[in-house]
């Protein structure tokens, strides 16, 4: 099946459309249908099954993306796995994330800061997957610090411990791909309302591409050039047969 994907400043304008007056989604709103998304593709990736590990790392960015990371991780438990986020640069920006680690905290899921020994959840005898929430499309590389040291470690283990991507691959353009030398390549990728353009570069047979964030009606989709894609029933997320 061959994709629709739009640009990043096609994929802003939807955004804001979105969230403007006339439509007026909030941003909480849009983050929870995002984070469920990828909690959804993690269980259908990973089944949750009581007799094998269930321990799924989240790492979470500073900004929206790290929020969908956040939301997940307390979908993860709501669905069986044990999930431990790792959120080492907390936004400020609005109260919101500090209400979705209080969340957190009321679920026992653990959250770490940069000062903890986050590294230890990288065994892949102990954890299933890492859910990659660090960067989505408002990257601009250089990768800045902590960041560059924490790509780096999931570098050093995306052979052996699957990454899931939220919406773009931590150190990708948008537009062009791998663009950070330590840029992540997951094995599974959940873009959200449509794919951005670097979904292209891929390679379908080492990544499974899911969408999701299932938020928006037909007329909505096609004014920006894309049909609906094909969710199942009351799914947040569809797989992408591999082009
Ligand atoms: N409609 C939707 O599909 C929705 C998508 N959502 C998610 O939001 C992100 C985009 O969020 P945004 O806050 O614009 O940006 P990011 O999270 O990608 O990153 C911004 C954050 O990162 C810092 N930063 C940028 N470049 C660097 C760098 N080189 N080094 C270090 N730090 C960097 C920057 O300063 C900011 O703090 C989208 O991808 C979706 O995942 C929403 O949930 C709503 C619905
Ligand atoms: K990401």
């Amino acid at each position: 099946m061959s994709f629709k994907t739009i640009s990043s400043q096609l994929a802003a304008q939807l955004d804001k459309d979105l969230m403007g007056p006339e439509i007026g989604f909030t941003l909480e709103q849009l983050m929870e249908l995002a984070g469920l998304s990828v909690a959804e593709a993690v269980l259908k990736e990973f089944p949750y099954s009581k007799s094998r590990k269930s321990q799924v790392l989240v790492v979470a960015g500073p900004g929206n993306n790290g929020g969908d990371g956040l939301v997940c991780a307390r979908h993860l438990a709501l669905f069986g796995f044990n999930p431990v986020v790792f959120y080492p640069k907390r936004s400020s920006r609005t109260q919101f994330y500090g209400q979705l680690v209080n969340q957190l905290k009321f679920f026992q899921i653990p959250v770490l800061d940069g000062d903890d020994d986050w590294a230890q959840y990288l065994n892949p005898n102990e954890t299933l997957c890492v859910v990659d929430a660090i960067f989505g499309f408002s990257f601009k590389p250089p990768v800045r610090e902590p960041f560059g040291s924490i790509l780096q470690q999931l570098r050093q283990v995306q052979d052996q411990l699957p990454i899931v991507s939220v919406d773009i691959p931590t150190g990708w353009d948008v537009d062009e791909g791998p663009v950070e030398p330590n840029c992540i390549i997951p094995k599974v990728l959940v873009s959200l309302t449509v794919p951005k353009p670097c979904a292209r570069k891929i390679e379908s047979l080492e990544t499974q591409h899911y969408v999701g964030g299932r938020f928006v009606p037909r007329s909505f989709a096609n004014k920006y050039g894309f049909e609906p894609f094909a969710y199942e029933n009351a799914s947040q997320v569809v797989k992408l047969a591999p082009e």
